[in-house]
């Protein structure tokens, strides 16, 4: 074994290195940022604002030189040439400029993921070096070399797969983790695949879609920096859960500047948590509602049933009916959003006004009278009252809210609805917003827009400030060399704002309904309604998007079970699919049950190879006491794998009835079989943070853990047979890394008996 310790031997000091040059690069940045906060409060505003620019970019920098820590390099190739090329997190260089360590995103990476033996793309040998903490514990070499091929090479052979291996093995931490150093080769094709258009990733569970989705968004942000850092990406996720699950991943790849968020919170300062009812959810999904708000915006546009008389200075005039109509056409010609095109409505009706007081009066006005009787018309109560009815001024709550409180307004603005469709959406008034409210409250906000007069002109004058700031900053960056591909003008001119704190274009992005998007990646996608899509391809007028998901779990009502059908109505049939095939999360034992639930359900499934098995994965476990039996089961897998250091997860999933009662039993169960210091330690974890879980599939959406106890199928499915809810069982029975134990006392659906 001489010759492998030396290798490691060798390895170790090329890491030493690399590490070495990491930490020059840290004290580099924190000396700069530590310099440049020395020089005081002093100085002009343009100066103290220049600062704060400086100071925030060298802070950014030593934030992402921190964060790439955790296996800083983790590959080699050996070309053909003869060159050696260490594959990392990031980029290095010494002094001169000469390559330590390739960037994972850089073209020159890309072989590390995708040469085979077959197709060896000038490497003969790839390296996965393995290390901890920066002590280098592991090497694994492929040599991609013909004569070593022994068997014959599919899609599915691994790439590194004593590393992949080890790396799925590991306890979850109820974090995910990045992937960079064994994301497999038809991984690699759909993180590196081109910006434009719109690239659904089909796959099973497990096959990595969420992971793939993430670095591609680093990946992206890498390839097109200068475009994609001004306009900013989208991470649209199922719940806030789930984004917690991914929060660490992008930082860990450098990456902390993408949006996240849920179709809930796409509106900012909108709360929409309330739950409701599918069936209601569907409808609210539905298209109708872009042609249903349209008229109900159009319904606060209104001729009066008659002339309305009104008295000014003396003077009977009327707001007349075809005077009326003809001011509504003139302000829809504008183009404009409703509240934005209102004030020209009110401009040609007093105008209208003016004239009948003149005929009336037969009086020379000159343009001091005008002035003064637009005034008075403007603030007299009934003309007032009967332009505001005419053309009511109103925001996207409102509107929406009058639609649900009020049957008149919502029979008026989607008839298409039936009576009973209609009844489902009735809500008291007061009532709190729900998820599937908002892409409707989304679609009102834009045909409403704000009566925003004097926010324009701020806007305009900020516009033109930013436009010298960023000749400016151009100006800085020349003298000061601090570009480097590492920020432009433009952004650093959005730093030296002189108002308000200094905001980043996810800051900004984030706060501003109106931001468009340079691209968004969309989790779970299949989750989606056609008004979520709708709201959601609004904010990427390009149409560059990432959309994962798989139509064989879909759970909501509103959802997607064929991509055609989801897809085609917002975006028109442009866009192009990606397959994944093989399961990295799920052993083969549980992957293939699944698999058979599924099909034999009728789920619109996509091929499922596990990529590794276990022996004793899948535990059938028939029981007259299902409760019982799942608390025993769950607090034996607590034992068998959760650690004290917070690493390991065990789930019991059940339907929402039985949740409570399992809860009971399995906290009354713990202390016997845990000691109580550890069912303490336990008991008082934060939901988000519990290594020991009861939870229904919904909750489990997208999230994985080392054991789960499935209680109970049927159930879960629900009465209704073939409509029953086989998506929520297939997310639940693909969620362990390592065991599935099922408890039941019902027979098992078709698929889940044991075979043999
Ligand atoms: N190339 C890889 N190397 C190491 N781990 C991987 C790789 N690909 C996927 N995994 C791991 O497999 C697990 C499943 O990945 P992920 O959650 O992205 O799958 P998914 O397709 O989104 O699943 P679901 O459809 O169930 O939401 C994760 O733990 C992920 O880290």
């Amino acid at each position: 074994m001489a010759g492998r310790q030396d290798e490691l031997a060798r390895e170790q000091e090329v890491v030493d290195r690399l590490y070495a040059r990491l930490d020059t690069l840290r004290a580099s940045a924190r000396a700069r940022l530590a310099d440049v906060r020395r020089s005081g409060p002093s100085g002009s505003p343009q100066n103290r604002s220049e600062r704060d620019a400086f100071a925030t970019l060298y802070s950014d920098r030593a934030a992402r030189l921190d964060a790439v820590e955790d296996r800083l390099a983790f590959g080699r190739l050996d070309l053909d040439d003869g060159e050696q090329r260490y594959v990392g997190r990031i980029g290095l260089t010494d002094d001169e400029h000469r390559s330590l360590l390739t960037d994972w995103r850089a073209p020159a990476a890309q072989p590390f993921y995708r040469a085979t033996a077959v197709q060896p793309d000038g490497v003969r040998r790839r390296r996965h070096v393995v290390t901890a903490g920066r002590t280098v514990t592991g090497i694994e070499d492929e040599l991609l070399d013909l004569d070593a091929v022994t068997d014959g090479i599919d899609a599915t052979t691994l790439s590194g797969e004593g590393a992949l291996l080890a790396s799925l093995a590991q306890r979850r931490t109820g974090r995910m983790g990045d992937i960079v150093a064994t994301i497999q080769a038809e991984q690699d094709r759909i993180v590196r695949d081109e910006l434009a258009g719109a690239l659904v990733v089909q796959g099973g569970p497990g096959t990595g879609k969420t992971a793939v989705a993430l670095h591609r968004a680093a990946y992206l942000l890498y390839a097109h920096r200068r475009l994609l850092e001004r306009s900013g990406v989208l991470l649209v996720g199922p719940s806030r859960a789930f984004l917690r699950y991914i929060d660490q991943v992008l930082p860990s790849l450098g990456e902390t500047g993408v949006v996240a968020t849920t179709v809930a919170e796409l509106v900012p300062g909108l709360r929409a948590d309330a739950v409701e009812d599918g069936a209601a959810a569907e409808v609210k999904g539905r298209l109708l509602w872009r042609d249903a708000v349209r008229r109900a915006v159009r319904a606060r546009e209104r001729v009066p049933a008659a002339d309305v008389p009104v008295r000014v200075d003396g003077v009977d005039l009327r707001i007349r009916r075809r005077d009326v109509r003809d001011a509504i056409a003139r302000a829809r010609r504008t183009h404009k959003p409703h509240n934005e095109a209102r004030p020209t409505f009110v401009r040609e009706m007093l105008n209208r006004l003016v004239d009948q007081y003149r005929t009336r009066t037969d009086a020379e006005l000159s343009d001091h009278d005008v002035a003064v009787l637009l005034e008075d018309l403007r603030s007299d109560r009934d003309v007032r009252v009967a332009l505001n009815l005419a053309w009511f001024p109103i925001s996207a709550e409102k509107l929406v809210s009058d639609l649900w409180a009020k049957p008149h307004r919502l029979a008026q603005a989607a008839p298409e609805l039936s009576a009973a469709e209609r009844l489902l959406l009735h809500r008291a008034p007061g009532f709190p917003w729900t998820e599937a409210d908002v892409p409707i409250l989304d679609e009102a906000a834009e045909l409403l827009g704000e009566d925003d007069s004097v926010a324009k002109a701020e806007a305009r004058a900020r516009e033109a400030a930013r436009v010298a700031e960023v000749e400016y900053a151009r100006r800085v960056l020349e003298s000061s060399g601090a570009g480097g591909g590492l920020v432009d003008a433009e952004t650093l001119a959005s730093r030296f704002a002189e108002s308000g704190p200094l905001l980043t274009t996810a800051e900004r992005a984030s706060a501003d309904r109106t931001w468009t998007y340079g691209h968004v990646v969309v989790d779970e996608a299949q989750e989606l309604s056609p008004m979520a899509w709708h709201a959601i391809v609004r904010r990427v007028p390009t149409r560059s998007l990432t959309i994962v998901g798989d139509v064989a779990q879909t759970s909501s009502a509103a959802g997607a079970r064929s991509w055609d059908r989801a897809l085609d109505a917002v975006l028109g049939g442009h866009w192009r699919i990606a397959e994944l095939t093989v399961s990295y999360r799920t052993p083969a034992a549980v992957a293939d049950a699944a698999q058979r639930v599924a099909d034999a359900a009728g789920l619109p499934t996509s091929p499922l190879t596990a990529a590794r098995d276990l022996p004793g994965a899948l535990v059938l476990a028939p029981s007259t006491d299902p409760v019982d039996a799942a608390a025993r089961a769950a607090a034996d897998l607590a034992k068998e794998h959760v650690g004290p250091d917070g690493a390991g997860r065990v789930a019991v999933v059940a339907a929402a009835g039985t949740v409570p009662g399992l809860r009971a039993a399995l906290a009354d169960l713990l202390p016997a079989v845990l000691g109580s210091e550890e069912a303490a330690r336990l008991a008082v974890q934060r939901p988000e943070d519990a290594q020991v879980t009861v939870v229904t599939p919904r909750d489990t959406k997208g999230l994985e853990y080392d054991a789960v106890v499935l209680v109970e199928p049927r159930d879960i499915v629900g009465a209704q047979g073939a409509g029953g809810r086989w998506g929520d069982l297939y997310v639940a029975m693909t969620r362990p890394t390592q065991r599935l134990v099922v408890v039941h006392a019902h027979e098992l659906p078709a698929g889940l008996v044991h075979e043999g």
